[in-house]
């Protein structure tokens, strides 16, 4: 069950790397162009972000012009990537999100490879954040990380890459292990993305991938508020 966030409180920072160096582990289905399975990824993530917190509180943190001006027409704000690596996009994109709101929003950076991820299960994983100053969800390994929170801007502590989830609790994170397994499954690579389709996914990846038959049955779970 999905648990409603007050208006305002959280701004989620989404970084997508987006560009023909993007998700260079996952190989494409055949048939299937690369760049457009990357964006649709990075997109899906997005639309159930903006569904949880409203898109005028979504920073995406991208240099991909796709990815910008499909985001930027659904009202969600977009931060030129550095080009430092992913920490310092998600620190730009989190200078910014501190003023998507007044008072400022906690702050929160989700990565941009979640394709299954639901706006309940977003709004979910939030407020069971909201108790602490900083909280960690890892992949659905236990070693990643997908969402990263903190009770303000200046105190996000990004530690990105590899076994993110234990640096982030050594950062001072409280580690989450939530029962959200559409929320925790990144896409890196063909198994990943085979899960994610068994899990259901958003529209821009469902669309793209139709041809390979995402089961029916999914599909329905993933839109039964029961399971929401
Ligand atoms: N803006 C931005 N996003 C990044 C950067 N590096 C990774 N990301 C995003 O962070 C998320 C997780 O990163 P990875 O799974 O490593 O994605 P990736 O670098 O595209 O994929 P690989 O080449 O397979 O490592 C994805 O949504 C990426 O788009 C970066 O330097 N800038
Ligand atoms: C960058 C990370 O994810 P990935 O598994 O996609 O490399 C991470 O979990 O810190």
């Amino acid at each position: 069950m999905s648990r409603a966030l007050a208006p305002g409180s959280w701004a989620v920072v989404v970084p997508v790397k987006g560009g023909p160096r993007a998700k260079s582990r996952l190989r494409a289905p055949d048939g299937v162009d690369h760049g457009q399975l990357a964006t649709a990824l990075a997109l899906d993530t997005v639309t159930a972000v903006a569904g949880a917190v409203g898109p005028a509180r979504v920073v995406v943190v991208t240099s991909d012009p796709t990815v910008a001006a499909t985001v930027a027409a659904t009202g969600a704000v977009v931060v030129p990537d550095p080009g430092a690596g992913l920490d310092a996009a998600v620190l730009a994109g989190a200078r910014r999100a501190a003023g998507t709101a007044s008072p400022a929003p906690r702050v929160a950076a989700l990565l941009g490879d979640v394709p299954s991820a639901t706006a309940g299960d977003v709004a979910t994983a939030l407020a069971a954040a909201t108790p602490y100053d900083a909280a960690v969800v890892p992949d659905a390994d236990g070693v990643g990380t997908v969402l990263l929170t903190a009770r303000t801007s200046e105190t996000l502590r990004p530690r990105f890459g590899g076994a993110s989830a234990l640096a982030h609790e050594q950062a001072g994170a409280v580690r989450l292990d939530l029962d959200l397994p559409r929320l925790r499954r990144d896409v890196d690579d063909e198994a990943s993305l085979r899960r994610a389709l068994s899990l259901g996914v958003g529209d821009h990846t469902a669309a793209l991938l139709a041809h390979l038959g995402t089961p029916a049955a999914d599909r329905d779970e993933r839109d039964d508020p029961r399971t929401a």
